[in-house]
């Protein structure tokens, strides 16, 4: 259990948030299906990646160096059937591109995962495999453990009934080994990492608006460095936004669309946003400065969920400080997260003293509401526990915070960064 005692009206801090998530766990996958040395540089090593990183490891990727800012990884000879189930732990990004993954890896595979992610939907991504002519079983809630028997994947064109990036990349990975192409059309753009991977190993992939095309073959291993994560530095964003007068800089973010939603909701609040490119290897990158004002109240609906989907909670957190009702719809995904993110924000919010009135997809909220603090729960997710310290930045009273150790799942340095910039 943390005690987190309230902050300063104001701070101004300057910040280097962990590497990406998704492009860690991409990176990690696909060095099983290239020739050569795939190198990351500043790679995110948290526990969801090191979930990613054992699945590779138990099909023969050798790990030829793994220190903090350096992974080195190299397929050995043939990918071969795991000695025994890949247990994915809390992350969902492994699960589901690794059930496309495997596809390419004759024999028996079977994913499990922990109490979390065993109850989280995969016949999400069962299905479209199926659909491909993959050979796929999931147990019969269509939740995991999957079992996989790769080798069969035919190939075709597969609808996806839900946006969701990892269902579409999972079956672009599963492309790559499959005897036809596979073509993927998505409900809403997501998150196009895996299409842009494929593109600079050397895979052939076209994309046109919502679908995207991949031919099988083989990759080449690239050498790339890991923009900072921009759903971990959204709780920077947010810390400053809360109050005027405070000012964050998050150093080398990742900046690319697909990903920056948040921080056009903060600049639609009200708030300073500057988002300044720096790079574009391995994708836009560069540094964002976020100064708070008075904020409005903002409204979301399902368009804008997709580039801003694990930083939904955040938003209803911001809402509760701004100006008038505001109303977040079309974010029923969150309920299938690590924990159900709508459920958790609405207790959080609410014993804080918030005016949150929650909804199927999302919330309605009337602000600006003094936030008390009291004690919450992150019940085992680690941005519901990074939510409660940022709101206990602007709350009169102390918070207690228990389950703050599920961090370790995307940010596990989190809570030094922030007892550090609070100068506590
Ligand atoms: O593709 C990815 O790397 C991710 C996609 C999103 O999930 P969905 O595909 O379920 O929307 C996101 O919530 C997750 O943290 C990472
Ligand atoms: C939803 C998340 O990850 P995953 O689906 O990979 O567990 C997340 O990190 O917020």
């Amino acid at each position: 259990m943390l005690q987190l005692t309230p902050w300063p009206e104001h701070f101004s801090a300057s910040i280097r948030v962990p590497g990406d998530k998704s492009i860690t766990h991409r990176g990690i996958l696909m060095s099983a299906l290239a020739n050569g040395v795939m190198e990351l540089t500043d790679w995110l090593d948290a526990a969801d990646t090191r979930a990613s990183l054992g699945l590779v490891q138990a099909i023969g990727v050798e790990v030829l160096e793994d220190r903090p800012g350096l992974l080195r990884l190299k397929r050995s000879g043939e990918l071969r059937e795991p000695l025994g189930p890949i247990d994915c732990g809390n992350s969902g990004t492994t699960m589901r591109l690794g059930a496309g993954l495997l596809n390419g890896v004759a024999g028996l595979s079977v994913l499990i995962g922990d109490e979390s992610l065993s109850r989280r939907p995969m016949a999400r991504v069962a299905d479209p495999l199926r659909e491909l002519g993959g050979v796929i079983f999931t147990r019969s809630s269509g939740t995991a453990p999957l079992a996989i028997v790769g080798g069969r994947l035919r190939g075709g064109h597969v609808r996806l009934a839900i946006a969701s990036a990892q269902v579409k990349s999972a079956c672009l990975l599963a492309g790559l080994t499959a005897e036809e192409p596979v073509s993927v059309r998505e409900l809403l753009a997501t998150r196009d990492h895996t299409e842009r991977m494929i593109h600079a190993m050397g895979g052939q992939i076209t994309v046109r608006g919502l679908e995207a095309t991949v031919q099988p073959g083989r990759l080449e291993a690239i050498a790339f460095s890991v923009p900072g994560d921009p759903s971990s530095a959204a709780f920077w964003a947010a810390m400053a936004a809360l109050r005027p007068g405070r000012r964050v800089v998050i150093e080398k973010v990742l900046l690319s669309p697909a990903r920056t939603g948040f921080f056009r909701v903060l600049a639609n609040a009200g708030a300073t946003v500057e988002l300044v490119e720096e790079g574009t290897v391995p994708e836009s990158w560069g540094h964002i400065v976020v100064t708070g004002n008075t904020l409005k109240a903002v409204q979301i609906d399902a368009q804008d969920v997709p580039a801003m989907v694990d930083e939904v909670p955040l938003v209803a957190l911001l809402a509760t400080q701004a100006q008038g009702m505001s109303e977040i719809r079309g974010a029923e995904e969150l309920r299938v997260k690590e924990s159900d993110r709508i459920r958790v924000t609405t207790h959080i919010l609410e014993t804080f003293g918030a005016a949150v009135q929650e909804r199927p997809d999302g919330w309605r909220i009337e602000g600006a509401t003094p936030l008390t603090g009291g004690m919450v729960e992150a019940a085992q997710d680690h941005r519901m526990a990074m939510l409660a310290a940022v709101a206990s930045t602007v709350t009169t009273g102390p918070v207690s915070l228990s389950g703050e150790e599920s961090v370790a799942i995307s940010y596990p340095e989190f809570f030094r960064q922030f007892l550090a910039v609070k100068g506590a």
